[in-house]
């Protein structure tokens, strides 16, 4: 798919529930305030191929199922996943150039439909000290270069990152790599699990290309118009 056009493009909104009804009614108070609509774990477990199918009736789908796995069983992931026709797709960019390779060999297969390949780089929940924890001395930004570099060579065709990477990716790899980029709040709103924040428009400012937001949209009262005020936000 195809940079977006407008600020409202730029947003995708992060469906979060393993309800389906609750999906369905956000998804069509949502699709018209938005670019896209992520379907991540919490629903695909709790409703299965049928989640992305009902939210793709009402906007292109974000399928955010983070496949991190041995090289074939990615492949066959991705090969499964082709039929629900996300536009985006992630998979963890530490699982390795050889399982990311297999992922865009087994995603070519859709020809021109071929969802865009994201590789999540350090995960926005993890601060320095909890990146250190899991073996990684290096500060967060310098691990997410590192992995950003590796799932580019290896095929990916863009990042997931946090808006505090996002500067630094951009002068070190330029405008091609497609940057989707969650850990975002609006000024006042809840940080909750996310660590490496900034605001709507200091993301999109430093580069991003999309913002995914979710509770700050889906836990709002209206949250169409949170979506439209953040849209009215970015430069
Ligand atoms: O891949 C993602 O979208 C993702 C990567 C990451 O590093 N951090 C992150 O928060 N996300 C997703 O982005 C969304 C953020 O949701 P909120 O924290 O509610 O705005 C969730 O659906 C996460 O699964």
């Amino acid at each position: 798919m195809g940079r977006p056009a407008s600020a409202r493009e730029r947003l995708i909104v992060a469906i979060d529930t393993a309800d389906p009804a609750r999906a369905a009614a956000l998804a069509d108070s949502l699709a018209p305030a938005c670019g896209l609509l992520k379907v991540g774990l919490e629903l695909f477990d709790a409703v299965g191929p049928a989640a992305p199918a009902t939210v793709s009736a009402r906007a292109p789908v974000f399928l955010d199922l983070k496949l991190h796995d041995i090289p074939n069983t990615v492949a066959g992931a991705v090969g499964a996943l082709l039929p629900l026709r996300p536009a985006m797709l992630t998979l963890h960019a530490a699982g390795g150039a050889a399982m990311i390779e297999a992922a865009r060999h087994a995603a070519e297969r859709a020809g021109a439909a071929r969802p865009l390949l994201l590789a999540v780089t350090v995960l926005t929940s993890l601060d320095a000290a909890a990146l250190a924890a899991t073996g990684v001395s290096d500060p967060p930004a310098a691990q997410v270069l590192r992995l950003a570099r590796l799932a580019l060579s290896a095929g990916a065709d863009g990042l997931v990152c946090s808006p505090r990477e996002v500067a630094a990716l951009r002068d070190a790899l330029g405008a091609a790599p497609a940057l989707v980029v969650p850990g975002i709040r609006p000024a006042g709103s809840a940080t909750g699990d996310q660590a490496r924040t900034a605001t709507p428009a200091e993301a999109v400012a430093a580069g991003a290309d999309w913002i995914v937001v979710g509770r700050p949209v889906t836990g709002a009262a209206d949250p169409a118009a949170a979506a439209a005020a953040i849209v009215a936000g970015l430069p």
